[in-house]
């Protein structure tokens, strides 16, 4: 086959839901007093739009081959990612070969170290790799999960995320992860307003199914410690995102302090194989949970999932849609997945990046069997007005 190359880069803006699943209007679940890093400031408090959650907004990128073939990837970007898209990143792309995605992959990622290294800069550099995967797929007629290596498994399992784990039991998923909604600043009030909701949800789903804490990088070790030893007496399986990020440290201890049953995770705002090698080699979380839209796009995860599994360590990737389902069903070491109940009172099934994803599979009884459909298999919605922003 005539290796295909790219002929143009362009990056859109979409608002409302999609990649930055954060934006979403009033009375969601997701943005319901969330404990976060900010809430010590009562201004801050009661919504996480309120401090900037969802500034940023969803960055489609859409390449297209010489041959009029085009793929395309979302993230969390808005218009700075755009800008990083056009005026930076395109270089390395345009003309290039379609299939060379770990060049492309290391010269957009050396190319921005001067200022990305994480964060918003791997969102973008996911998004275009992504968007590399998604065309490679539509090029070679094949879904990305068969340009991994192919399904280890039949189907996917799901855990759901949100408000009601006693609804994700009955809709048949495997456990149910709460957000966190109290946190230091509301002192010993705070916590005993969270165990108390711990208690009655595991009273109501009874003693084997999962229940999860997910707590938004908001606490200090020593309320992390005492939160978790409490919660352990109610049967909680994991604490999540205890602490912020950088602070691999105190990850470290919390580990050591809380028992080894009571599984400590993170890894949703970490990025590339160092920061996770940091994370597993430091001892900070029992698994990891990279996000493919933020962690540096399938290209570098999939060297990820391999360092993790080199150490015994499971991959459960943060809920990204179809992008973490065609990863995780390619990895024995990632057995089940998370799913984003983004209902805005989390009780049905809704499409995870809707509105703006066509055929974006759903979990049904908590399970999903991947179409076969070339690249991720989706489409984006015309009727999801896209801006772009700057051209190169
Ligand atoms: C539910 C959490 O507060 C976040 O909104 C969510 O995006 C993430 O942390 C997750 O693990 O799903
Ligand atoms: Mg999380």
């Amino acid at each position: 086959m005539t290796p295909r190359t790219i002929r143009s880069v362009r990056a859109h803006t979409a608002q409302g839901g999609g990649a930055d699943y954060h934006d979403q209007g009033d009375d969601h679940w997701i943005d319901d007093h969330i404990a976060t890093p900010m809430a010590k400031y009562p201004d801050y408090r009661q919504s996480r739009r309120s401090f900037g959650l969802s500034v940023l907004g969803t960055l489609v990128v859409e390449l297209e081959a010489d041959d009029g073939t085009t793929g395309f990837a979302v993230t969390t970007a808005g218009e700075p990612g755009a800008f990083i898209a056009e005026r930076h990143l395109a270089r390395f792309l345009e003309g290039a070969p379609v299939q060379e995605v770990e060049r492309i992959w290391d010269q957009m990622y050396s190319a921005t170290l001067f200022y990305g290294r994480k964060g918003l800069v791997l969102n973008v550099i996911s998004a275009v790799d992504l968007a590399l995967w998604d065309l490679l797929g539509k090029l070679r007629d094949e879904p990305v999960y068969a340009l991994l290596g192919g399904a280890v498994r039949d189907e996917l399992v799901f855990y759901a995320t949100g408000s009601r784990p006693d609804l994700a039991q009955q809709l048949g998923f495997i456990g149910g992860k709460m957000p966190l909604q109290h946190g230091p600043a509301e002192g010993s009030e705070g916590m005993a307003k969270t165990i108390a909701r711990f208690a009655s949800v595991r009273e109501r789903v009874g003693p084997d199914f999962w229940l999860m804490l997910d707590c938004w990088m908001s606490l200090d070790l020593d309320y992390a410690t005492r939160l978790g030893r409490a919660l352990h007496e109610h049967g909680l399986r994991w604490i999540e995102e205890a602490l912020p990020p950088d602070d691999y440290w105190s990850y470290a201890e919390l580990r050591k302090r809380l028992p080894a049953e009571l599984l400590v995770t993170t890894g949703e705002h970490e990025a590339t194989r160092w920061g996770f090698r940091m994370l597993l080699e430091m001892g900070c979380c029992d698994f990891i949970q990279p996000d493919v839209n933020w962690c540096g796009g399938m290209t570098e995860l999939m060297k990820i999932s391999a360092l993790a599994d080199s150490r015994g360590a499971l991959v459960i990737p943060h809920g990204s849609s179809v992008y973490s389902y065609h990863f995780a069903i390619t990895r024995h070491n990632s057995p089940f997945c998370e799913f984003l109940m983004m209902h805005p009172e989390a009780s049905e099934v809704v499409p995870m990046f809707s509105p703006l994803l066509l055929d974006e599979p759903v979990p049904v009884g908590g399970r999903m069997k991947l179409p076969d459909r070339p690249g991720f298999g989706v489409r984006l919605n015309p009727e999801v007005p896209l801006v772009r922003p700057y051209q190169h």
